[in-house]
């Protein structure tokens, strides 16, 4: 099996070099091998190396910055994904393709489902929608997972930014009101690493493609979690200003940003779960895991 992966220097792409290796040849390209907002370049590329899979975790991923530079977001979280998954259909290849909480309005506290109304409240929320409808529109052999609050090791996230300004600040305070799961990079590169194997053992006839919600168990806040962080930094013997006590809690009208941020993106995985016969560990075991290998 020869899969063509995107982003390979993003958080999920960099794990997925790891997960999907003992499974097949991995053509892995970054931006520099294929600019994704060049939609010629991009076709070119499919059509020369003819993948029998593409999984596409590289998306413009800058929530605040996209308010301003919405033409580049629609082009690479948009107009990409039509494009794999035109060419894919073309050829009989599969698609996948990775999703955000931020697609829904995020108000309540229920857990959102797949078939949910969504309603993005900002620019990166609604071109990933519009990225899931072109997709799901343009290749049947397509699978999107849903995440939210992506941690990994490799690449830029919260528990990183907790982690530097703890150790440089006399002072900090985060939002208290926002609710969601964060999920590693780690765990959504070995759950499609598990789908793949699947597809390659089983063949894809009768592979439910579809869209899916995937994060890790539980649910927090970004102020709870921040605390988290610092209290694991501490027991590895990391020093902090900040304590995790002294993690101020504040509102999202406190902390004034560009992009507005759903307040609940807690996503409900049952349907993931009972479909693939796959569980999903506690948010917290995710973390931890990627804190040690940062620490
Ligand atoms: N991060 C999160 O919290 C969440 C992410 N998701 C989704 O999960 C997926 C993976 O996210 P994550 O790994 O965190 O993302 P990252 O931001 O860590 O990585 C995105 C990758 O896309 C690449 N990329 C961006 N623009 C282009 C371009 N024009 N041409 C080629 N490559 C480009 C980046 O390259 P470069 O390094 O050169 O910029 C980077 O390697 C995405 O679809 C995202 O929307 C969903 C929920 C939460
Ligand atoms: C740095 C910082 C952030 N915050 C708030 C702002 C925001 O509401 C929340 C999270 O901040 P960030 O900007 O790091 O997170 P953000 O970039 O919004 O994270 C999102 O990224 C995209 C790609 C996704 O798809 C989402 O699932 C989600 O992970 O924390 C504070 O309250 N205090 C702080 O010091």
């Amino acid at each position: 099996m020869r899969l063509l992966l995107t982003g390979c220097n993003g958080q999920v792409g960099f794990e997925l070099q790891r997960s999907l290796a003992p499974l097949a040849e991995v053509i892995a390209v970054d931006r520099s091998d294929c600019d994704l907002a060049d939609a010629s370049a991009l076709r070119a590329l499919i059509q020369a190396l003819k993948p029998d899979g593409i999984i596409n975790p590289a998306a413009y991923t800058a929530v605040d910055k996209a308010e301003s530079d919405a033409a580049l977001a629609k082009k690479i979280n948009v107009d990409a994904p039509r494009i794999m998954g035109e060419e894919a259909s073309k050829s009989g290849a599969f698609v996948f393709h990775y999703s955000t909480d931020y697609v829904f309005e995020g108000v309540g506290e229920q857990f959102y489902k797949e078939a949910d109304e969504t309603n993005p409240q900002n620019v990166y929320g609604q071109t990933k929608m519009d990225g899931e409808q072109a997709l799901l529109t343009a290749c049947a052999q397509s699978l999107i997972i849903r995440t939210s609050w992506v941690v990994g090791a490799h690449g830029g996230n919260f528990a990183k930014t907790m982690l530097k300004l703890a150790s440089e600040r006399e002072t900090l305070s985060v939002v208290a009101d926002q609710f969601g799961a964060p999920t590693s990079a780690a765990l959504l590169a070995d759950v499609t690493a598990q789908l793949v194997g699947r597809i390659k053992h089983q063949g894809d006839k009768k592979f439910p493609y579809g869209l899916y919600h995937v994060v890790a168990a539980g649910v927090t806040n970004w102020h709870e979690y921040a605390r988290f962080v610092i209290e694991e930094a501490i027991k590895a013997g990391r020093p902090m200003k900040v304590s995790p006590e002294m993690v101020k809690s504040i509102t999202t009208s406190d902390y004034p940003v560009p992009a507005k941020r759903p307040a609940n993106s807690r996503l409900d995985t049952t349907l993931f779960q009972n479909t693939f016969e796959l569980c999903l560990p506690h948010w917290k075991d995710g973390v931890s895991h990627v804190l040690q290998q940062i620490l």
